[in-house]
C-alpha cells in the first residue's frame, strides 16, 4: 500500500522481470475469477534486464480497431519513430494476479521460430502500463501486452465477404498455392496450426497471403508429411480433439480421434477453397454431432473401404448414417472435372487418403488454364473481419431499395411490400474454370463459431464485426480530455482521426512500408528454418539427406500394421505439371496401392501404437524424437542431447 493508503504503483519495470516465450513444463493452469479465462502463471526471469519488451506508449499508437480476437482485439496503429502501419494484438493480462493467457504464450513462442513469406511475422512483443482507462481516478495501472505484426490490408474472410470483390479462378490458384506454401512449410516444420479458416489468412497490399493466429498451434510428434502418410503418423501421440473452429473441423476430430495429423489443417483449406465459390462457409453445423452430419451430407457417408478407421473412433455411431454424396452437384457448376478431384482430395474423409500441402501444390488443378495468376489483384479498399457488419448493412441496404418484381398482368398490388421477403437468387449461368466463380445471394451473416478448445478455456466471446462505425468515412466523435493513455502530449485518443496528429500513413495509404517484403534487405532476412533430416518428404531437393529410402520404416504406418505389401515401396508417382491434360490418375493418394492393406484382418478396436521404428541404418542421433516416458512426459533420446537442436520445440510441446 502507498502512504496515503491507496494501492502501490508498481514499478515502471514491473513486467521486466517475466519471461514471455518460454514454458519449460507444463504450467499449472488458473482461472482468473473475474473473466473465467485460462492463464498460466508467468515465471520470473533470473535476471532483471528487459527481454525483447518494449513500452507501448512510447513506440506506439493505437488506431483503429480491426478485428475481435479471443483474448483481447487486434488494432491498427502506427509505429511513432517510422511511421510504418501495423497490426496490434491485444494481450488483456489479469490484473490481480498477472496471468497470461495460455494461447498467447503458444501463439508468440511458435511465432518467434517460423519465417516464411506465407506466416504472419512477430515483429516484438510490447507492453502497456498506462493508467486504467475505465477507472480515471485510480492510480491503477492498465496492464496489457501487444503482440506487434504487420499490418495487412484484408483477411480471407473480408475479402469474400465484399460484395465489390470477385475473385478470378486465376487468383483462386494463385492464393491456393500460397496457402499449400506457408501451410507446407509449418507441417515441415512440425507444427499443426489447428485452426485453419478464412479469417485466419491475411492479405497484404501486394496479394501475398499470410497464415496467422497460431493459438492453438502446437508440436506434434513423427514424421512430418510425405507423399505417402500426412505428417504426424506413428507417434502413437494423443492430442486434445477439441480443436479448430467448428465449421472448419475436420470429421476424424467430429468423431474424437485423439491421434490425428497434420490433415485436420487440409481439410481446412479444403473448406476455404469451396468458401471461395460459395462465399460463406461450407459446412455449417449447428452442434458437434450436427457437424458429423453436415459432412456426411455433402460428402456421403463413409462405407468401410472409404474409411477403416471411422468405425473404431469414439463417434463412429455417425458412420451409420446413409448420406450420399451431393458435392458434385454443389461444387460441380464452379469446377471442371479436374478441380472437383482437387477439392474431394482436399476433402477426403480418410486422413490418410486426404492431400499433404506438399502434394496438394503438384495436383494437375493448377496447371490447366486458366493459370494461377501473377499477383492477386484487390481493390484498394480493405476488407477485414471486422468490415462483415458493414458489408451486412449494405447489402440490407441495397435490397430493401431494389423495386419489387411486378406481379403477373404488370400490376403492382397494394398490398405489396417494398422490401424483397426472399433473398433467394438462381446462380447466374454456371461456366466452368474459366468462368468468375459466381455465388448465389449469401447469407452474409454468417460467422463460423469460435473454436472448441477456446469455448473451453475462454469465455464464450460476442462477435463484434467492426468497430461501430465505417472506417473510412465518418470520423468518430471526439471523447472527453483526460482519457488519453496513449499520446505524450494528451491528446485525446480518438482525435487520432482528425489528421492534425495523424501520420502520414493514417490516410489509409495501402503502402505498408513495414512490410518485409517492400522494404526488403537481405542483410536482414534470416535463413529459412532448416527442415532436418527428419523432413523426409519427397521435394525437389537433390541433398539425399531430405530423401527418403524406399525402406524406411519410419514410414510404417503402425495405425496400419500389417501393411507389408511390397507395392508400398514402390518409387512415388508424381502429377506431372507438362502435360495437364492427362486423365486423373484415381489412384493418386495413395500413390501405390491400396493404403488400408492388410486391414482386414484387424481385430482389436484400435490399432496399438508401438514406438516410432528406427532401422539400424538410420543415424540414430539425427533423429529428433520425443520418446514418452512413464510420467506422460517426453524426452530427447538421442545419443548425443548436446547437439544444437533444429527446433526445441520441447517448452512447448504439452500444454494441450
Ligand atoms: N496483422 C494483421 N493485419 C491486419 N488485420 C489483422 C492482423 N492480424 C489480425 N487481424 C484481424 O484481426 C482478426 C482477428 O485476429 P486473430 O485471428 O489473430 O485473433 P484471435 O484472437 O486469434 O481471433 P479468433 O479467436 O477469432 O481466432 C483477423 O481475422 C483479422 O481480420
Amino acid at each position: 500500500m502507498g502512504d496515503n493508503g491507496s494501492p502501490a504503483v508498481p514499478s515502471k519495470t514491473e513486467f521486466n522481470k517475466y519471461k514471455i516465450g518460454k514454458v519449460k513444463s507444463t504450467p499449472s493452469i488458473q482461472r482468473d475469477a473475474k473473466t473465467n479465462l485460462t492463464y498460466i502463471k508467468l515465471r520470473k526471469r533470473s535476471s532483471e534486464k528487459v527481454y525483447g519488451c518494449t513500452i507501448f506508449q512510447d513506440h506506439y499508437r493505437e488506431d483503429e480497431k480491426l478485428g475481435q480476437g479471443t483474448f483481447g482485439e487486434v488494432y491498427k496503429g502506427i509505429h511513432l519513430e517510422t511511421q510504418r502501419q501495423v497490426a496490434m494484438k491485444k494481450i488483456i493480462v489479469s490484473v490481480e494476479k498477472d496471468l497470461f493467457p495460455i494461447t498467447a504464450q503458444r501463439e508468440i513462442t511458435i511465432l518467434k521460430r517460423l519465417n516464411h513469406k506465407n506466416i504472419i511475422k512477430l515483429i516484438e512483443m510490447v507492453y502497456d502500463h498506462s493508467p486504467d482507462p475505465t477507472n480515471s481516478a485510480s492510480t491503477n495501472l492498465h496492464k496489457a501486452f501487444y503482440m506487434i505484426l504487420p499490418y495487412m490490408v484484408a483477411d480471407l474472410s473480408g475479402v469474400l465477404h465484399n460484395p465489390r470483390i470477385n475473385l478470378e479462378m486465376c487468383d483462386i490458384k494463385n492464393m491456393m498455392l500460397q496457402i499449400l506454401e506457408g501451410l507446407n512449410y509449418i507441417h515441415c516444420a512440425k507444427f499443426m496450426h489447428r485452426d485453419i479458416k478464412t479469417a485466419n489468412i491475411l492479405i497484404d497490399h501486394n496479394g501475398v497471403l499470410k497464415l496467422a493466429d497460431f493459438g492453438l498451434a502446437r508440436l506434434y510428434y513423427g514424421c512430418p508429411p510425405n507423399l505417402k502418410y500426412p505428417g504426424g503418423a506413428g507417434s502413437g501421440a494423443k492430442y486434445t480433439s477439441v480443436v479448430v473452429t467448428r465449421w472448419y473441423r475436420a470429421p476424424e476430430l467430429v468423431l474424437g480421434d485423439k491421434q490425428y495429423t497434420t490433415a485436420v489443417d487440409i481439410w481446412g483449406v479444403g473448406c476455404v477453397f469451396a468458401e471461395c465459390f460459395e462465399k460463406k462457409p461450407i459446412l455449417q453445423g449447428k452442434t458437434d454431432i450436427d457437424q458429423g452430419h453436415v459432412i456426411f451430407k455433402l460428402l456421403g457417408t463413409p462405407t468401410k473401404e472409404d474409411w477403416v478407421m471411422a468405425r473404431h473412433l469414439p463417434g463412429a455411431e455417425l458412420t451409420t448414417t446413409n448420406y450420399k454424396s451431393t458435392i458434385k452437384e454443389r461444387f460441380g457448376k464452379y469446377l471442371t472435372e479436374t478441380g472437383l478431384d482437387f477439392l474431394k482430395q482436399l476433402l477426403a474423409l480418410d486422413p490418410y487418403k486426404r492431400l499433404t500441402a506438399m502434394s496438394a501444390k503438384h495436383h494437375p488443378w493448377f496447371t490447366q488454364e486458366p493459370l494461377p495468376s501473377e499477383r492477386i489483384r484487390l481493390p484498394s479498399e480493405e476488407s477485414h473481419e471486422a468490415d462483415i457488419k458493414r458489408y451486412k448493412e449494405e447489402m440490407h441496404q441495397s435490397l430493401s431499395q431494389r423495386v419489387p418484381t411486378a406481379p403477373r398482368g404488370h400490376t403492382v398490388e397494394k398490398s405489396e411490400s417494398p422490401v424483397v421477403k426472399s433473398r433467394m437468387a438462381m446462380p447466374r449461368g454456371p461456366k466452368k474454370d474459366d468462368a468468375i466463380p459466381i455465388a448465389p445471394l449469401r447469407d452474409i451473416s454468417a460467422k463460423p463459431p469460435p473454436s472448441k478448445l477456446r469455448d473451453l478455456h475462454q469465455n464464450p466471446r460476442p462477435y463484434h464485426p467492426n468497430n461501430g462505425y465505417p472506417k473510412t468515412v465518418v470520423p468518430p466523435p471526439v471523447a472527453p480530455a483526460g482519457v488519453n493513455r496513449y499520446v505524450a502530449n494528451n491528446t485525446p485518443r480518438t482525435n487520432r482521426f482528425n489528421g492534425s496528429n495523424a501520420g502520414p500513413n493514417s490516410n489509409r495509404n495501402p503502402v505498408n512500408r513495414f512490410h518485409p517484403e517492400t522494404n526488403f534487405n537481405p542483410k536482414y532476412v534470416k535463413a529459412p528454418l532448416p527442415l532436418g533430416p527428419q523432413s523426409r518428404y519427397q521435394g525437389n531437393s537433390t541433398d539425399s539427406r531430405y530423401k527418403s529410402s524406399p525402406n524406411d520404416s519410419r514410414y510404417l504406418n503402425p495405425r496400419y500394421p500389417n501393411k507389408s505389401d511390397a507395392s508400398l515401396n514402390k518409387p512415388v508417382q508424381k502429377y506431372s505439371r507438362q502435360e495437364p491434360n492427362t486423365p486423373i490418375n484415381r489412384n493418386y493418394n495413395p500413390p501405390n496401392g491400396p493404403r488400408n492393406a492388410g486391414f482386414e484382418h484387424y481385430q482389436d478396436s484400435r490399432p496399438p501404437h508401438p514406438q516410432f521404428p528406427i532401422s539400424s541404418s538410420q543415424n540414430q542421433h539425427q533423429i529428433n524424437k520425443p520418446v514418452e516416458k512413464k510420467n506422460g512426459s517426453f524426452k530427447d533420446e538421442r545419443t548425443n542431447p548436446d547437439e544444437p537442436k533444429e527446433f526445441d520445440n520441447g517448452d512447448i510441446a504439452d500444454l494441450y
